[in-house]
């Protein structure tokens, strides 16, 4: 028998969003009658406690009996059952400041840590996250900016309402205005706004065709890497080459700022990229984007004047074009520009973005847990037995082992 246990959120800002919702347990739990699962009760996941009653799930503070523990944020250092395995995301591999004494505690309790945000196909696509979800609501977001903005039309925000069904049920009532968006990035982010572009009847063209028409319905053009950046010595563009020496490109968006009312930013971005724009790109006589919805959300990143990531409750800040002060959001005048810049994006839909994340873990991960020899598994666990393993063996200095042998 595997028994696993879902876990409460426990950072200060609980997260409600959970790996697996009851509808998925119980599915589990008679595809898989060797699989248990026992929910850890909660007062803030986006499935109350008595929907997975409801399923026949148990419910119970005591999670000691479990083989997996579940959850979605970091676990707190108190709360780190030694000896177990864990699954969530624990921001780790990057040595991130803030979870080094996270990692020292998983080394110490002999933690098995599988990181979500680590499980990849063999082609290093990952398997699960939330940026689908990221991309719907950033992308509602920077629609509903417009239309406030401009006085223009009315949006519910996505924490608002149940579901995204609800969103789209809104569109029916929106007629966009005639403006020109721009959508960057080609992963999870990137889909999810083509999906809301599709909701919103918005028509797609090609980027050639966007920057010479003007149109009188609403546009977008999907720019990717190979329209956005281009070698600064033969103005080629090869992806892995791309991948591997992102400071021999320079960046193309130039072309672009004076089409353009929104820009929805989904890139994956790093220092060694070149930025959309520079700072000073804003103070140009023919700029014409008024909302960015910078999903990607790199504080000082591709978009320089994301001075700091936003929350759910207060997404959006201008930008003053003259001074690059940040000003009020909402002003109608074209010397401002609107950021939304929300860094847990799909914590608005909570429901359907654990729904979505549930069903790539039953299908792809689940008979990885289930198999007595997974790659897919070895590759994103951290930690075991005390050790880094040998992928992970970087994060030494970081996890307070000098020197180890793998694990
Ligand atoms: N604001 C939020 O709440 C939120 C939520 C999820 C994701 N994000 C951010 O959005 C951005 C895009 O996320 P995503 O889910 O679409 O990512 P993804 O993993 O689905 O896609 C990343 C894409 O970037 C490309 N890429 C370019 N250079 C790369 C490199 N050096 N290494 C790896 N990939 C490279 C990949 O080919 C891939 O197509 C990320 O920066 C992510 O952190 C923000």
């Amino acid at each position: 028998m595997l028994r696993i246990g879902l876990i409460r959120e426990r950072k200060k800002l609980p997260d409600e969003r959970v790996a697996l919702t009851p509808h998925q347990c119980r599915y589990i739990m008679d595809k898989y009658p060797n699989i248990n699962i026992t929910v850890e009760p909660s007062p803030n996941r986006c499935f109350a406690d008595a929907e997975y009653m409801a399923e026949g799930i148990t419910l119970s503070n005591d999670m000691t009996d479990r083989d997996i523990l579940m959850g979605i944020k970091e676990v707190p250092i108190d709360h780190l059952i030694p000896g177990k395995t864990y699954f969530f995301f624990s921001h780790t591999k990057k040595k991130q400041p803030h979870n080094k004494d996270l990692m020292r505690a998983m080394i110490e309790k002999r933690i098995r840590m599988i990181d979500y945000e680590c499980l990849t196909h063999s082609d290093e696509q990952r398997i699960l996250g939330f940026g689908m979800y990221a991309g719907i609501v950033g992308a509602h977001n920077g629609l509903l900016t417009y239309g406030r903005k401009h006085g223009l039309y009315e949006l519910p925000p996505a924490h608002k309402v149940k579901s995204y069904q609800d969103l789209i049920h809104a569109y029916e009532a929106i007629k966009m205005p005639n403006i020109k968006i721009v959508v960057t990035g080609s992963g999870k982010v990137a889909s999810g706004v083509l999906d809301v572009m599709r909701q919103l009847d918005i028509e797609q063209v090609e980027p050639m065709d966007y920057l010479t028409h003007q149109y009188e319905y609403p546009v977008f053009t999907h720019l990717k890497g190979g329209d956005l950046y281009a070698r600064k010595d033969n103005d080629m563009f090869h992806r892995d080459d791309f991948h591997a020496h992102p400071e021999m490109y320079k960046c193309l968006f130039s072309a672009y700022v004076n089409q353009t009312d929104i820009l929805m930013n989904g890139i994956y971005w790093e220092q060694r990229i070149a930025r959309l724009f520079e700072k000073d790109d804003i103070k140009r006589h023919d700029w014409r984007i008024r909302v960015i919805a910078d999903i990607s959300c790199d504080v000082d990143g591709s978009v320089p004047i994301t001075y700091d990531s936003t929350t759910i409750a207060d997404p959006v800040f201008g930008v003053d074009r003259n001074s690059l002060q940040q000003v009020a959001p909402f002003l109608n005048t074209k010397d401002t520009i609107d950021i939304m810049a929300v860094d847990n994006l799909p914590n608005e839909l909570p429901c359907d973005a654990s729904q979505y994340f549930g069903v790539h873990f039953e299908k792809y991960v689940l008979p990885e847990v289930l198999s007595p020899n997974s790659d897919i598994l070895r590759r994103a666990t951290i930690c075991q037995d005390g050790k880094l393993t040998k992928k992970y063996e970087y994060l030494s200095d970081y996890a307070g082992l000098a020197h180890q042998g793998s694990a």
